[in-house]
């Protein structure tokens, strides 16, 4: 227990508010943009971010015998931007559920704040390595693949949902004999009735079993398993029975408490997980309220899947925020916890490779679905020009260069040239 987080009888919220704090190294440290209502000043509404997170509310208390000490500190202020310590008591190991009822709770809707933004978490390490992490992480490219130094690369058949099963497993196939290394289910294809899970389960399987003879290159299938936490732990089982290599999660939709549990029985099947972050906007998107994406991105890391997607660097047809920066974070030493592979996603084609690669590096996954599937001679063609697109720029060869002697690339510069997609 610290004297600077002691709680008394009589105490207010200005307990928690101390300046000349410095936290310990086992505390959670987090960074928050705030702007305090019209009646409140900084400081105040600082104390109440420290307080109504841990363990105070608006009222005087009068607390009787000896409580254990959890109160938070903001420790910072500096302009709009405020930091907080927490301790590590405060948070139950390995549930992130609780974890976010504390730093990402109430005061997301306190009323002392008109906006309130947690833009960063300093993670201690006791915290931290009650999560297991990935299994896998960026070694997938390796583990599964042999793609040595350049990125995998993976398609969605579009339409996103509406093709049958044998339509979309097709797709897929010619996407694998194209060279593309992943098909992917887009994030609301689940179990529907015009493409049941199980059928198309198999049926892709059969047809990465064909495409992976014909090419001699190994070849996977992410299929999204998003549902309540017992059916995701059961079609992970049957993905396992089956000879798959990874499921795929909505994270931010299914919540991080259903992810941990699949996390969990993933490690037992030796399974991969592939995060989509769909409705991630909804916490990142405005940029003075909410839970930003590198806060979601280690959120998804201490869970434990193998790859996210984190943007394009805004290259594509999303939004992003820092995708670099969240990349860098997600490749970092945190503890010895394996890393996560960052997946780029979003409006790519493969007149945008080069820059991507530029930009984020090999380390990545690249995902295209229209600017696969659009090309104008189809999914095959889309995929090879995807996947010269990818070789070229590994190469350091100029993609226009490269599309001399490769004309399905050649289609999709004359296409969609260089342009970002709206
Ligand atoms: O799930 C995804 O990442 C999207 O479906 C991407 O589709 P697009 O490549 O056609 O933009
Ligand atoms: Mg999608």
């Amino acid at each position: 227990m610290t004297m600077n987080h002691q709680v008394m009888p009589g105490i207010t919220y200005e307990d928690f508010l101390n300046l000349d704090y410095t936290p310990a190294d086992s505390e959670l440290v987090c960074t928050f943009h705030i702007d305090p209502a019209a009646d409140m000043d900084m400081e105040a509404a600082a104390s109440r971010v420290a307080s109504e997170s841990s363990n105070g509310t608006w009222a005087e208390l009068q607390v009787e015998g000896g409580i254990t000490d959890l109160s938070a500190t903001t420790f910072d202020i500096d302009g709009n931007t405020i930091r907080v310590a927490y301790p590590d008591e405060l948070f139950e190991d390995g549930n992130m559920a609780q974890v976010l009822s504390c730093i990402a709770g109430n005061i997301m809707g306190m009323k002392a704040v008109d906006h309130i933004r947690l833009l960063d978490c300093e993670w201690p390490e006791s915290l931290t390595t009650s999560f297991p992490g990935p299994q896998f992480g960026s070694d997938v490219r390796n583990e599964i693949f042999d793609a040595g130094d350049r990125p995998i690369t993976a398609t969605v058949p579009k339409p996103k949902v509406g093709l049958s099963t044998d339509q979309h497993a097709k797709i897929g196939y010619e996407a694998w004999l194209g060279g593309l290394d992943l098909l992917k289910d887009d994030e609301n294809l689940t179990d529907q009735a015009f493409n049941p899970f199980h059928d198309r389960l198999t049926e892709s399987l059969s047809y990465r079993d064909d495409a992976q003879d014909e090419t001699g290159e190994k070849k996977s299938y992410l299929i999204n398993i998003t549902a309540d936490a017992n059916t995701m732990l059961e079609r992970a089982d049957v993905v396992a029975e089956q000879g798959c290599e990874y499921v795929m999660v909505d994270v931010v939709t299914t919540g991080w408490a259903a992810v941990q549990a699949v996390r969990e029985r993933c490690e037992e099947l030796g399974l991969a997980i592939h995060a989509h972050r769909a409705m991630h906007a909804a916490f990142d998107r405005l940029e003075d309220h909410g839970v930003s994406m590198r806060v979601l991105a280690q959120v998804t890391r201490l869970c434990g899947t193998d790859q996210l997607h984190t943007g394009t660097a805004d290259l594509g047809k999303l939004a992003n925020e820092d995708t670099v920066g969240i990349n860098e974070w997600l490749y970092s030493d945190l503890y010895g916890m394996t890393d996560v592979l960052p997946v780029a996603s979003g409006g790519l084609h493969p007149g945008l490779v080069p820059e991507l690669i530029e930009r984020e590096g090999t380390n990545i996954a690249i995902q295209a679905g229209g600017g696969v599937h659009g090309h104008p001679d189809g999914t095959r063609a889309g995929a090879a020009a995807l996947r010269q697109a990818v070789d070229a720029s590994v190469a350091g060869t100029p993609i226009e260069e490269y599309a001399d002697d490769h004309p399905e690339l050649q289609t999709a510069l004359d296409k969609w040239g260089t342009e970002t997609p709206r």
